[in-house]
């Protein structure tokens, strides 16, 4: 319904009075750049890998568009290509043959699986670029745990008494860093004395302290093959999203037990848990970028739903806002390719 008769009087400009005017640092691209707290640089990128067996192979990982599986030797073409980007390091994490799977994971030991065998090939083509591996279990198993099981409970000690096996097998195979990741307790400082004993004092472990049972690993899991075989969840080791003091005392423990370097996973839902974890410990701090928040951005940007360069660069940048000092992202090439173009 119309109405014609005449509005209050209003001002076409107030005088606010304002000493504060937060607007003038923005008000063009050289004042924002100069005012600017964070960047983020190809320094900060640690790019994940899935190895599958065969030759001259790259097979798409339906659930996370963008990423293949590759073979050792594909393998090490993109680690060639990490170097020439300049990203630091890699993450490596197996496709293992279900055939090869057993309940106590035995393939985790075998010293020619495919992630000791890409890490020896890409140690031998590019020893520059950092090689992670994960010590766990769980792309391994028949059962898709990170641990053997007795009377359906994950037995921590007898599973860690593998990862620190396994640890040395790897780093006998060429790996820099080992980051386990299986959220049992006590492992960190069981895996430092077995790399110490076997001769590895100089090699790094990065250690995922605060990882949450997400529903954000499901792409990853299709991509290790462990996710049509997992039998209930992983709630008895990994954190209640629901905690987040929890994660210092985590933390803690895994800084005293002797981690170099300090994991939050997932990420972008963690940033508060990150940030605190940054700000307790000073550790050297990183962040997981993981499956499901690389399919959520890349999904909705494939369905043109948002700016996916856009949408990517915003999420590593929280990730450096909030405290972290590295990302592991399924997005490091592209984004070292977009940092290279802008340099
Ligand atoms: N231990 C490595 C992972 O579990 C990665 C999870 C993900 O990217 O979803
Ligand atoms: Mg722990």
């Amino acid at each position: 319904m119309s109405n014609n008769r005449p509005g209050p009087e209003i001002a076409d400009s107030f005088d606010l009075g304002l000493v504060h005017r937060p607007r003038r640092n923005r008000k063009s691209e050289w004042a924002r750049r100069l005012v600017r707290e964070n960047v983020l640089t190809t320094n900060d990128l640690i790019w994940p890998m899935f190895v599958a067996a065969g030759d001259n192979l790259r097979t798409p990982v339906a659930s996370m568009p963008g990423v293949d599986r590759q073979s050792v030797d594909q393998i090490v073409r993109s680690a060639v290509e990490a170097a020439e980007l300049g990203i630091p390091a890699i993450a490596l994490f197996p496709y293992t043959d279900n055939a090869l799977k057993d309940a106590e994971g035995s393939e985790a030991l075998n010293p020619d699986n495919l992630v000791c065998q890409a890490a020896r090939a890409i140690k031998k083509e590019v020893p520059d670029v950092g090689v992670i591996i994960d010590a766990a279990l769980d792309p391994y198993t028949s059962h898709g745990h990170d641990g053997v099981i007795a009377d359906g409970r994950i037995l921590n000690d007898e599973t860690v008494a593998r990862l620190v096996r396994q640890s040395v097998i790897q780093a006998e195979a060429g790996a820099d860093v080992i980051a386990p990741s299986d959220m049992m307790d006590g492992r960190v400082g069981a895996i430092r004395d077995g790399l110490d004993a076997a001769g590895f004092q100089d090699v790094q472990i990065m250690s995922y302290a605060a990882k949450y049972a997400s529903a954000f690993y499901g792409p990853f899991r299709d991509a290790v093959g462990s996710g049509a075989l997992l039998v209930g969840d992983k709630r008895t080791y990994q954190m209640d999203p629901a905690n987040g003091d929890e994660a210092l005392r985590e933390v803690a423990l895994d800084v005293e037990e002797g981690a170099d370097m300090i994991m939050v996973k997932p990420g972008m839902p963690y940033l508060d848990v990150l940030h605190r974890v940054k700000k307790e410990f000073g550790m050297p701090t990183f962040a997981y970028q993981v499956s499901g928040e690389y399919a959520m951005i890349e999904g909705a940007a494939r369905n043109g739903w948002l700016d996916g360069d856009k949408a990517m660069l915003e999420s590593l940048l929280a990730f450096k806002r909030a405290g972290a000092d590295g990302v592991l992202t399924y997005f490091a090439p592209r984004v070292a390719r977009k940092l290279r173009g802008a340099g």
